[in-house]
């Protein structure tokens, strides 16, 4: 617990928020693969020209971010250090080639960060090209982790290490005019060295380099450092990611709803072994209730205006009429009332599916509204665990003609194998769910999780 907060703040702070079950496990559910998987720092690359203000926009992010942790780690870190015959030509030396980094180097570095163990970077020095042989510096565990560089986005295994990626657009003039102040006033260099270096290398291998990596951006900064907007969205946007499980950074199509003690207080009776039929039935039910409104949350809309008693305009929305329920049979029927009693007279489908072991899944039965094609699909399964079933389900109806983006898949409980299962196979698809679980063990149930949901809602487990 942080030493300047109470017993209750901690409780309190820990329980607002996103709610993943595994965090308060029994050690023995906690395999590294897993433990690794649950909090894992948010990394956002920055990229662009040299002297675009990547490091300005950087400082202004962390500046904003200052109640979470947040480490800087910049590209130049891992320059390769010039021996003492290439320092006496520095001058034909390309400093702006991927080849000029030690890209092994950092993508360790950044992979031991994300680990949540400390580094210690090198420390470059741009007036004589080396590193400082003797000192480091110490980056420790943070929430956030920040890469920035002009070639941070060149080499695919470190793109693929981001959560995030900018690009920093600024004009070249103002490029150039910005480096020769910064290098002759900063890095110890003369108008002419920089003029030179700009022209035989600075400029070739951003046009070679940089700028064909502007494509894997998720967002392209133009005007840099002046840009406080495009900085204040960007903020708004990690700190809405930190609060969530790892599993909503890598995919944006899952949603967990937001947990409250009420919540909580759900999953921790029906997750009880010792619940009484009665209250395992009356406490899903309000929680599969809770999913079914969030889900429809995620259905398109119509502008609609209204005249009010008092004889003003209500401006407000129309609900999504094309929609179809379909539940996957057993335990999806389960979900049904709900969304009866919030979907006036939907129509709903069903598809059961055989299950044998992992592997063996065979679809036996479906009933679809002929129409299905043109409706909106809230897929209704209160656990998803391994995703072979909805996999499965996702793929007839897909084959029916439903637009993958059409479907909207709720649970009560996803284990993060079905999470990467289904997401991966079909990223359109979005997931709506009340917590995300450790895993699935080797029986494929999942963990901690509540047993089987079926049996246990429709009496049949005794
Ligand atoms: N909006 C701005 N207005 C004026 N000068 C700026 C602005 N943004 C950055 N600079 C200056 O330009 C130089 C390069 O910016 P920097 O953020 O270091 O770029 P990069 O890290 O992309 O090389 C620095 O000297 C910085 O102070
Ligand atoms: N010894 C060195 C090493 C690098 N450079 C130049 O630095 C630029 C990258 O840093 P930014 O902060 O501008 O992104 C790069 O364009 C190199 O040309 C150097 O001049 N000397
Ligand atoms: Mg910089």
């Amino acid at each position: 617990m942080p030493e300047h907060t109470t017993a209750i703040d901690y409780v309190m702070e820990a329980a607002s928020g996103p709610h993943f079950s595994g965090l308060h496990l029994d050690d023995r559910f906690l395999s590294s693969s897993f433990t690794d998987s649950i909090k894992q720092p948010f990394v956002i690359g920055v990229s662009g020209g040299s002297a675009s203000g990547k490091t300005t926009v950087c400082d202004m992010i962390i500046q904003q971010l200052h109640d979470h942790r947040v480490v800087l780690v910049n590209q130049d870190s891992f320059y390769r250090g010039l021996t003492a015959e290439e320092s006496a030509r520095a001058h034909e030396y390309n400093f702006d080639h991927p080849d000029a980094f030690d890209t092994e180097q950092m993508l360790e570095c950044i992979e031991t960060l994300k680990q949540g163990k400390s580094v210690q970077l090198p420390i470059y020095d741009f007036k004589n090209h080396r590193r400082c042989s003797e000192s480091f510096r110490q980056v420790n565990v943070s929430d956030v982790i920040i890469l920035e560089g002009i070639l941070v986005f060149h080499d695919q295994r470190v793109r693929d290490l981001m959560n995030m990626k900018i690009f920093v657009d600024t004009d070249a003039d103002v490029r150039l005019a910005r480096r020769i102040r910064r290098d002759t006033v900063e890095r110890g260099r003369d108008v002419n060295s920089v003029l030179e270096q700009y022209a035989k290398f600075v400029k070739p291998a951003f046009d070679d380099f940089v700028l064909p990596s502007k494509k894997y951006a998720d967002v392209i900064i133009p005007r840099g450092g002046e840009n406080h907007v495009a900085v204040d969205l960007i903020v708004q946007h990690i700190r809405t990611k930190l609060g969530q499980h790892d599993l909503c950074k890598l995919y944006p199509n899952i949603y967990v709803i937001q947990s409250t003690f009420q919540i909580r207080g759900m999953h921790t009776l029906i997750r009880d072994k010792d619940i009484s039929k009665h209250d395992f039935v009356f406490y899903s039910d309000r929680l599969i209730r809770l999913v079914v409104e969030h889900g429809l949350g995620h259905l398109p809309f119509t502008e609609m205006q209204v005249v009010t008693p008092t004889g003003s305009v209500y401006s407000g929305v129309d609900f999504c009429k094309k929609l179809c329920g379909v539940s996957i049979v057993r335990s999806g029927e389960s979900m049904e009332n709900a969304l009866r009693a919030c979907c006036k007279g939907i129509k709903i489908g069903k598809i059961l599916i055989h299950r044998d072991g992992d592997n063996g899944q065979q679809l036996i039965y479906e009933k679809l509204p002929k129409d299905i094609s043109e409706r909106h699909v809230l897929l209704l399964d209160p656990v998803l665990a391994t995703g072979n079933s909805a996999n499965q389900a996702i793929e007839l109806l897909i084959q029916k003609g439903v637009p993958e983006s059409y479907i909207i898949f709720l649970n009560l409980i996803s284990a993060p194998e079905g999470i990467h299962c289904v997401s991966k196979r079909f990223p359109s698809v979005k997931i709506v769910t009340s917590e995300i679980d450790v895993a699935i063990n080797e029986e494929y149930r999942v963990v901690p999780g509540l047993g089987e949901f079926g049996d246990r809602y429709f009496g049949t487990d005794d």
